[in-house]
């Protein structure tokens, strides 16, 4: 076959640092055996650390050039479904897929790949010369399949696309790439010799097989986790098939990565089980390569220390300040200690020892005492005022005396259940005893008890709230008269509360808010009912006729705006009239006035039914359309009628109350009628009763 310009290489594959040895044991083993092909090794940099990397391309002593001629950096291709991989036990080959890679490798006309457990006994370039697309050796486990440990390829993107299609898919009945590439090529491979792919096993071997052909082979591949470089020299130990093809390996290693064999980089001795030794070290280089921490993946530390202590000389490591990150570095993580752990298979029961160690008896706790205190470090330490603050709680117990009144007693559980609570005012608040204690000083009363205005409207309400309880209870016979004038006592001021809050015996339990109980003097006691004095101003009853009440009302008021407005209606009505208990003298008009009327005279209908206020107010009116009279003008005026039917004029003395001036506020309100509003709720109260 006429090459092409395409170079034809060796290739290898490297998914973790601990298949270093083997890798580079095929290495040497083919260049030994005097290939003219060129030497590559695919790497998955993710997995690999770039000392072994840097050890792949190291230059041999032995030989002219690095131990591969390329490093060629691929994606690692995992099998998303490893499940199949557990049939064979080989978990630890969830990445075997990276294999496809080769196909891809299209720079190349042939590959002649070789797992990197493989020692070559000869150069097989004849490989190259193959008219297959696609060459491999039979399996042992199942002669029909080919094992993929050798395999003499043409790359090319059909293949490998339609192998990476079922890569992604987890297509492949071992879970790895031997199952895969027998899916894929079936029965249409170029079945090579076996004595290009012998796979000795320690378990069985045909070893007359083995005696009759073993001048021809050509490659041995050690399948199967254990490796010669993980199971160490000592183990090949009988003369048999098995060892001797294994002793071919160690051969190589030794020839090549021995300890005394100069200039080897002690990296590689770190992977091969009993090779390491601190002590023998030598070499020009002097690094210390990472410990390998895991049966089949390195786990090492990048930044290492030599264990001997004579040369602690740290790797090169990547400086961000002086260059960007390294393109082959490993992913940061990539020393994260991982742990495998298994099911214990121990079947036995677990036996309870006679008997445990009694627990030590000196044990306990030295409470430190007083004198153990430490010594003060800041002055103030030393030199603390006494504290000055006193509490409420205490001091007020025994000095403050029980209440005796209802109102009393209210103040004084304000006081005691509010901490905060302070009484108002300087008024009431006598000036601190000297030496006493202050809080003792204050008056424990409330500044709105000393005021007279409060205390008779707080009066005028308990007389309604009186005459209302009395007509509810409607007693017969009850005479109002004689106990209009008698005055409130102090103890029925305090009755006005209708609810209190239980004590502190009767509530249940904090923090429930205590719920209002209903106070039981008030309602139930009905001898003390009747000692109430009855409402001023309130007749019986029964002497009470609401309709004639109205129309006395409403009339009153209509009297008492002419009163003001100097216009004597009553003069006409004849009638006396009598404004907050005051009688309004009659007087007569003066001559010539008796008919004439206020422009806004407005007769009282005689059928009144509700008593209703006047609008608008006259004063008001008059005050708008003759704005002089705000000036301070108190002439009297004189105001021509607008009745064109009288046509005589009448002084009308002006009111006394001038409305708003300075001594309003902004926004402050006034009286805009004179009359009596509407009749309030308590009005309405007593007189719908
Ligand atoms: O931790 C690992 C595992 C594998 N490899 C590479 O992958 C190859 C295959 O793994 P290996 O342990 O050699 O597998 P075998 O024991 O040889 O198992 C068989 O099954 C594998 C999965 O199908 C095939 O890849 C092998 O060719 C076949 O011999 C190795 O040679 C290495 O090149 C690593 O670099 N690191
Ligand atoms: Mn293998």
């Amino acid at each position: 076959m006429v090459s092409t310009k395409k170079e034809d290489v060796y290739a290898s594959l490297l998914l973790t640092d601990t298949y270093l040895p083997g890798a580079l044991v095929l290495a040497h083993s083919l260049r030994d055996a005097g290939t003219k092909k060129k030497l590559a090794i695919l790497v998955t940099p993710d997995t690999v650390s770039t000392e072994v990397i840097a050890t792949l391309k190291a230059s041999s002593p032995l030989f002219f050039g690095t131990v591969y001629d390329y490093v060629i950096y691929v994606d690692r291709i995992r099998n998303g479904k490893p499940a199949n991989l557990f049939l064979m036990n080989r978990p630890d080959l969830h990445s075997a897929f990276t294999k496809i890679n080769l196909w891809k490798q299209t720079q190349f006309r042939r590959i002649v790949y070789v797992d990197a457990d493989v020692v070559a006994y000869r150069a097989v370039d004849e490989l190259f010369d193959l008219p297959h697309a696609f060459s491999a050796a039979p399996d042992i486990g199942w002669p029909d399949c080919f094992n993929t440990g050798v395999m003499a390829l043409t790359p090319n993107m059909g293949d490998y696309y339609a192998m990476l299609a079922m890569a992604e898919r987890g297509i492949s009945f071992d879970g790895a790439d031997q199952g895969l590439l027998n899916m894929h090529f079936g029965n249409t491979y170029n079945r090579l010799s076996f004595t290009y792919n012998v796979t000795p096993s320690a378990h069985y071997q045909y070893v007359p097989a083995y005696r009759h052909f073993q001048s021809s082979i050509n490659m041995v591949h050690f399948i199967g986790s254990d490796k010669p470089w993980k199971q160490g020299r000592e183990s090949t130990s009988d003369a048999g098939p098995f060892d001797e093809m294994t002793g071919r390996w160690w051969a190589v290693y030794d020839r090549h990565y021995h300890q005394q064999a100069g200039n080897a980089p002690s990296i590689v001795q770190h992977f091969v089980k009993g090779e390491y030794d601190p002590t023998t070290r030598s070499g020009p280089n002097g690094q210390e390569p990472p410990t390998p921490s895991q049966e089949d993946h390195y786990q090492g530390n990048q930044d290492h220390v030599d264990h001997s202590g004579d040369n602690h000389v740290h790797h090169e490591r990547w400086d961000a300040q002086k260059s960007s990150p390294p393109t082959d570095g490993r992913p940061e993580a990539a020393n994260f200690p991982r742990a495998h752990y298994e099911m214990s298979q121990d079947t036995s029961q677990f036996q309870a020892p006679d008997r445990y160690p009694s627990p030590p008896k000196d044990m306990y706790y030295q409470v430190p005492s007083d004198r153990d205190q430490p010594k003060p470090i800041f002055p103030w330490e030393n030199n603390a005022p006494a504290p000055t603050r006193v509490f409420a709680e205490n001091p007020l117990a025994p000095v403050t005396p029980a209440p005796k009144s209802p109102g009393e007693q209210k103040r004084y559980l304000i006081g005691r259940r509010n901490p905060l609570f302070t009484p108002l005012g300087p008024a009431i608040q006598t000036a601190p005893s000297p030496g006493g204690n202050s809080w003792n000083s204050f008056n424990q009363s409330n500044a709105w008890d000393e005021v007279p205005q409060i205390n008779r409207y707080v009066d005028s309400m308990q007389r309604h709230r009186r005459s209302r309880s009395q007509i509810l209870a409607a007693s017969p016979g009850r005479s109002t008269s004689g106990e209009r004038t008698e005055e409130p006592s102090e103890e029925r001021r305090g009755s006005i509360k209708v609810t209190d809050f239980p004590t502190e015996a009767d509530r249940p339990s904090l923090p429930v808010t205590p719920a209002p109980v209903r106070r039981q003097q008030f309602w139930a006691n009905a001898d003390q009912e009747k000692q109430l004095p009855a409402a001023e101003g309130v007749p019986a009853q029964d002497e009470w006729d609401p309709a004639a009440q109205l129309e006395k009302l409403a009339k009153q008021q209509s009297e008492v705006l002419l009163e003001k407005l100097g216009v004597s209606g009553a003069a006409q009505t004849q009638e006396s009239i009598s404004v907050d208990g005051k009688e309004i003298p009659h007087r007569p008009l003066p001559f010539g006035s008796e008919d004439v009327r206020s422009p806004t005279y407005v007769a009282p209908s005689p059928p009144v039914v509700s008593p209703r206020p006047i609008k608008p107010n006259p004063a008001e009116k008059i005050l708008a359309e003759a704005p002089e009279l705000m000036t301070g003008q108190t002439t009297p005026r004189t105001v021509e009628s607008r009745s064109p039917s009288v046509s005589t004029t009448a002084t009308i003395a002006l009111p006394s109350y001038q409305g708003p001036g300075a001594m309003f506020e902004k926004g402050e309100d006034y009286m805009t009628q004179d009359t009596p509003a509407q009749p309030t709720e308590e009005e309405l109260d007593v007189l719908q009763t």
